[in-house]
């Protein structure tokens, strides 16, 4: 990676005190650096920590050791520049979806002219979709429409990085699939930067560039990165068709099955935190691993050891 990351993940680790003076180690050892307008998904195990690492994105949380660099500088707080969509909307339940998305505007540039807030949660509003119900309140709204006000809401700010976690689990299957269409757009359109957890194999292969995989908790690592291989302009009926995308999805369930207990309990040989093994699965016989420095092709079965 040449060009410096938007976003640096610099060995940070979460403890919390266990009884008995105890301590457990949720994840340690973190290290992951995200590029500008890229899209990372996060796929692990529950309880592997990846909330924690969300938190801690958003300034909610903070690593026990270790930091996240953005733009140059340590995160210690909260910001505007980083927006949260969560699983459940949290959309203030006495106003507008007008006056949802404005509030978030308005606390971003609180110096704006009201027309110029309006406007701008409008375009936002329109952008999801949901053109013609800013009148509405949350109640009036179907769980999908509620997370798409979600999603203007974080839009509208402009964020520098949008962070996701599973921000499409609690819907039904036909409005995943829109609002994952929806999202792609904006995020490639707008060339979003983006951190999302997911359980969702399918929903990682269509959205992310990268795919990190987790270990299983407690002492939970990042045991790889996969690179999708798939063309970044790809559409989520074709996805299947793709030449890759069988090596890719059975890699990915592969990993949740039985190698993420399995490198947790026995980390790969050599295995470096700060370069986990980066691996682009395609369907050619062998795999590409490459660890930044010091790339290499090793076959199937010898990626697998990693
Ligand atoms: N305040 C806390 N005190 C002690 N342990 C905590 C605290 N908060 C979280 N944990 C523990 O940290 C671990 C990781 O939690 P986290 O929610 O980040 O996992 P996760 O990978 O996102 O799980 P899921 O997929 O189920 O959402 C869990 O075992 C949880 O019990």
């Amino acid at each position: 990676m040449t060009e410096k990351p938007l976003i640096s993940i610099e060995g940070i680790a979460r403890r919390y005190p266990a009884p008995g003076r105890q301590t457990t180690t949720i994840f340690e050892n973190l290290w992951l650096p995200i590029r500008r307008g890229e899209f990372v998904c996060m796929i692990g195990h529950s309880g592997c920590g990846k909330t924690t690492v969300l938190n801690i994105l958003a300034g909610l949380d903070a690593p026990s050791d270790g930091e996240v660099i953005v733009d140059g500088k340590a995160i210690s707080g909260p910001s505007l520049d980083r927006a949260v969509i969560f699983q459940s909307h949290a959309l203030l339940p006495w106003r507008t979806v007008l006056g949802n998305v404005a509030f978030a505007v308005k606390s971003r540039w609180p110096k704006r002219a009201k027309e110029a807030i309006e406007e701008q949660a409008r375009r936002f509003i329109e952008l999801v979709g949901l053109g013609g119900s800013e009148r509405k309140r949350p109640a009036e709204l179907s769980g999908g429409m509620k997370q798409r006000v979600g999603i203007a809401r974080a839009l509208s700010i402009e964020p520098k990085i949008l962070l996701m976690d599973e921000p499409f689990s609690a819907l039904d299957a036909l409005t995943r699939g829109t609002l994952q269409d929806e999202v792609r757009r904006i995020c490639l359109d707008t060339g979003q930067t983006t951190f999302m957890i997911t359980h969702d194999v399918d929903e990682a292969i269509y959205l992310a560039d990268r795919i990190v995989l987790m270990t299983n908790g407690p002492g939970a690592r990042i045991a790889e990165i996969v690179e999708n291989p798939l063309p970044r302009e790809r559409s989520r009926i074709d996805l299947h068709r793709h030449p890759h995308y069988y090596a890719l999805r059975n890699h990915l369930i592969d990993f949740l099955v039985t190698r993420s207990r399995t490198l947790r309990d026995q980390p790969a040989d050599g295995h470096d935190p700060r370069h986990p093994p980066v691996v682009r699965p395609s369907a050619a016989p062998e795999l590409v691993v490459t660890t930044p420095g010091d790339a290499a092709t090793l076959p199937l079965a010898a990626a697998h050891k990693h």
